[in-house]
């Protein structure tokens, strides 16, 4: 067997409604903005470029991963794979931030707690109520999770918890049997998945941040562990642009 025989995408979402209102979003499903859209395309058009092409995608039930899937998939005239979702690979929970101002929280509690929230392995936000305008509580989506599953907050270290049965029992038998895998999710769940692969520590996590849009393209060996640590970005130069705005929210206005 090749010593690479596996082929696996990561695709963070293009940037969506509240990345551009600088607000924590978390499980609040909002959409992709027409940059964000952009974004998507172009990522399916790096892909097609690179002959990097698909043969099944698996996203978040979170429609701006589910629409930039779409969308890069259709510039890769990938359309017709097949597709799998769960809210294992959605977004972080973020607790009782969620729908707030990044910047205003910055403002009103430091740097230093600002960043704990945003970047430490395992200090979660408080929990989100129930009944906020926030919750996912009701969202029919979720239905199905028993009532101890369901986050109304999460560090970085729930989110591999809850993501790593998911990337063993259901990517790692796709890639098993050949295919090409591309998934389409979040900065905090990829952020999960990479620390994972890559074995990342925790202390170290808190300076990884994942661009918008930009595919990032692994070659794993036998044991599912990458060849090149840290993957390769089919756009290195708009990565490390958009990685800088990633890490830097917040400061700006
Ligand atoms: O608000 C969020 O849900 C995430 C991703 O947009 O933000 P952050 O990068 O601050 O973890």
């Amino acid at each position: 067997m090749a010593d690479a025989p596996y082929k696996l995408i990561l695709l963070r979402h293009g940037e969506s409604e509240w990345n551009e209102k600088n607000l924590f979003t978390g499980w609040v499903d909002v959409n992709l903005t027409a940059k964000g859209e952009k974004e998507a395309v172009r990522g399916g058009e790096l892909m097609k470029d690179a002959g990097l092409l698909p043969d099944i995608v698996h996203t978040s039930v979170q429609k701006r991963a589910i629409r930039t899937a779409q969308l890069a998939l259709e510039a890769a005239d990938r359309l017709w794979i097949p597709v799998e979702r769960s809210w294992r690979l959605n977004e972080r929970h973020y607790g009782a931030l969620q729908g707030k101002d990044k910047a205003q929280t910055l403002a009103e509690f430091g740097e230093e707690q600002f960043m704990e929230w945003r970047r430490s392995y395992d200090v979660p936000p408080p929990e989100l109520a129930d009944g906020s305008e926030f919750s996912q509580s009701d969202d029919p989506r979720y239905a199905t999770i028993p009532s101890e599953l369901r986050p109304k907050t999460e560090c970085l270290k729930d989110v591999v918890v809850r993501m790593l049965p998911y990337w063993y029992d259901s990517v790692v038998p796709d890639l098993l049997t050949g295919r090409t895998v591309l998934i389409a999710a979040h900065g905090n769940s990829l952020r999960a998945l990479v620390k994972h692969l890559d074995g990342i520590s925790d202390a170290e996590i808190s300076g990884l941040n994942i661009p918008t849009g930009i595919p990032l393209a692994y070659e794993l060996d036998a044991d599912f562990r990458p060849v090149k640590k840290g993957g390769t970005y089919l756009d290195p130069e708009a990565a490390k642009a958009s990685i800088e705005a990633v890490k830097n929210q917040g400061k700006k206005k």
